[in-house]
C-alpha cells in the first residue's frame, strides 16, 4: 500500500539524520519543511521533500494537507493505562480537601485500585483497557508505554501484562510494557517489606520471564513507598531478567533515588515534581532521560516539574501522560504538551521535541519512532488546517486533529 500526502503546510519534526536523542540545546530547533509531500509504502516513511519535487500520485492514496500540518505521532513514555473500574469518589474526596497521601493512608489509591483489578477478570480488564487505547490513539499517540502495578499479586500482575500483550498484538500502535509489582505495599505486607519484595524478586519476576511479558522494571521510590535501597534491590532484580529501569521518583519528596536510578544506568526517571540541584547534577553525564508529567500535576494540584532547571542545565527531557486512575485519568498527550508550554515554560518546538524524539527515547523507540526519516514508522498526525505549529500548545482545549496513521494505515 502507498499513500502520498501532498501540499503539507508544515511537515514537522523532520530529522534525516535520525538522532535517537535530543539535549536543551537540540531541543530548542524543530526542523520543519513548509509546502511539503511525504510518502508511505506499506508501514514506512518511504520520502518526502518540498512540492517542487512532488512524485507522481498515480497508482497511489492521495491525501490532500493544504493548509495543514504534519508531525509525526505523541510518544506517551509513561502510563497505567490498564486498570480496572476508576476512582471518582476519590475525585470528590479530594475537591473536598483529602490529600492524595490522607486518601492513600485510608486504604485508597493505588491499593483501592488492586482491589478492583484483582476482583476484575482479565477479559473485562482487556476490554476497559482497549476503550482507552483507542481513545489515545485518536487523540495522536503512536507508542505508548503501559505498566502493572495494580495487581500487586502473582496473579494480578500476570494479568495486567497479559493484557498489554494482547493490546500489543491487536492494535497497529507500539507498546512497551513495564512491570511495577513495586507501586505499594499490600496492607498485608505493611510492615514486612521484605517479604513483599523477596514475592517480587522470587515470584512475580520469574514468571514475567518465563512469559516474556516485560520490557522494564519500575517502583515508585518515594517516603512511605519504596526507599531508596529497597527500589535499588527491585532494579538489581529486574536487570538479572534483562528488564532496564524506568522509575517513578521525586514526586513527593527529594530521598536521592535519582543518583541511584542513574549508577544503575536507568533509562528513564519519571514525575521529579521535587527537584534538588543534586537531582539535576546525577543526570548529567548519564543516559538517563527525565519525563515530566504534567497532567499529574494539574490533576492533583502538585508541582509541575521544573523543566526549565533541567533544560538549563543542558539536560533532555521527554514529556508524557501518566495515565492513570488516580492521579491522572487522560492519556491526551495534546494536553500535556500544551501544559509543558503554559505551565512548565517550554517554548512550543521543546514541548514537540520532548512529546516526540525524546518520548520516543524513554521507551528505546527512537530508532523507528519519534521523528520524520526515511524508514521510520509511518504513525502520523494530520491537524486540521492551522495558522502555525504553535496552534497545537495555544489552542489547548480544541481537537484539532483530523486524523491520525498509525503503522501507514488512515484512521479517522
Ligand atoms: N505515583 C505513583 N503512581 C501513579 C499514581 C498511581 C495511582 O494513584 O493510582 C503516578 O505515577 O502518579
Ligand atoms: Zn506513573
Amino acid at each position: 500500500m502507498s499513500v502520498l500526502i501532498t501540499n503539507i503546510k508544515q511537515l514537522l519534526q523532520v530529522r534525516p539524520d535520525n538522532p535517537k536523542i535530543l539535549d536543551a540545546a537540540a531541543m530548542r530547533e524543530l526542523p520543519i519543511l513548509e509546502n511539503a509531500w511525504l510518502l508511505i509504502e506499506d508501514d514506512v516513511i518511504a520520502g518526502f521533500g518540498t512540492m517542487e519535487s512532488c512524485p507522481d500520485s498515480s497508482g497511489r492514496q492521495v491525501i490532500d494537507a493544504s493548509g495543514k500540518i504534519v508531525l509525526p505521532s505523541w510518544c506517551d513514555s509513561h502510563t497505567h493505562l490498564v486498570y480496572a473500574g476508576n476512582r471518582v469518589q476519590e475525585f470528590s474526596d479530594r475537591i473536598h480537601g483529602m490529600t492524595y497521601e490522607e486518601i492513600a493512608n485510608r486504604g485508597g489509591g493505588i491499593l483501592n485500585s488492586a482491589k478492583r483489578l484483582n476482583d476484575t477478570s482479565e477479559n473485562q480488564l482487556y476490554e476497559e483497557s482497549k476503550i482507552r487505547l483507542e481513545e489515545v490513539i485518536r487523540q495522536g499517540t503512536g507508542a505508548i508505554e503501559i505498566k502493572s502495578g495494580y495487581g500487586l499479586t502473582v496473579d494480578g500482575e500476570l494479568k495486567m501484562l497479559r493484557v498489554i500483550k494482547r493490546l500489543r498484538e491487536n492494535y497497529g500502535i507500539a507498546i512497551k510494557a513495564t512491570f511495577l509489582g513495586a507501586h505499594a505495599f499490600p496492607t498485608e505486607f505493611k510492615t514486612d517489606h521484605e517479604g513483599y519484595i523477596n514475592r517480587i524478586i522470587n515470584e512475580m519476576l520469574p514468571s514475567i520471564a518465563a512469559e516474556n511479558l516485560a520490557d522494564y522494571i519500575d517502583a515508585f521510590c518515594e517516603t512511605g513507598y519504596f526507599s531508596v535501597s529497597e527500589t535499588e534491590k527491585i532494579i538489581e532484580a529486574g536487570m538479572r531478567f534483562g528488564l532496564r529501569a524506568k522509575i517513578h521518583v521525586n514526586q513527593f519528596t527529594a530521598i536521592d533515588g535519582i543518583e541511584m536510578a542513574v549508577k544503575q544506568n536507568a533509562l528513564s526517571v519519571d514525575h521529579l515534581e521535587i527537584l534538588e540541584p543534586k537531582d539535576t547534577e546525577a543526570l548529567k553525564k548519564s543516559e538517563t532521560i527525565a519525563v515530566a508529567l504534567p497532567l499529574c500535576s494539574l490533576f492533583i494540584s502538585i508541582p509541575y516539574t521544573p523543566a526549565r532547571e533541567l533544560l538549563d542545565a543542558g539536560l533532555p527531557l521527554a514529556i508524557a501522560t501518566d495515565y492513570n486512575p488516580g492521579t491522572a485519568p487522560s492519556g491526551n498527550m495534546n494536553l500535556a504538551v500544551a501544559l509543558g508550554c503554559i505551565k512548565m515554560k517550554l517554548t512550543p518546538e521543546e514541548a514537540i521535541n520532548a512529546a516526540t524524539l525524546n518520548g520516543a527515547y524513554a521507551m528505546e523507540l527512537s530508532e523507528t519512532h519519534g521523528s520524520i526519516g526515511i524508514g521510520k514508522k509511518a504513525n502520523l498526525i494530520l491537524t486540521r488546517p492551522l495558522s502555525d505549529y504553535a496552534e497545537i500548545p495555544y489552542s489547548f482545549g480544541s481537537n484539532l486533529i483530523e486524523s491520525v496513521i498509525l503503522s501507514g494505515k488512515v484512521i479517522q
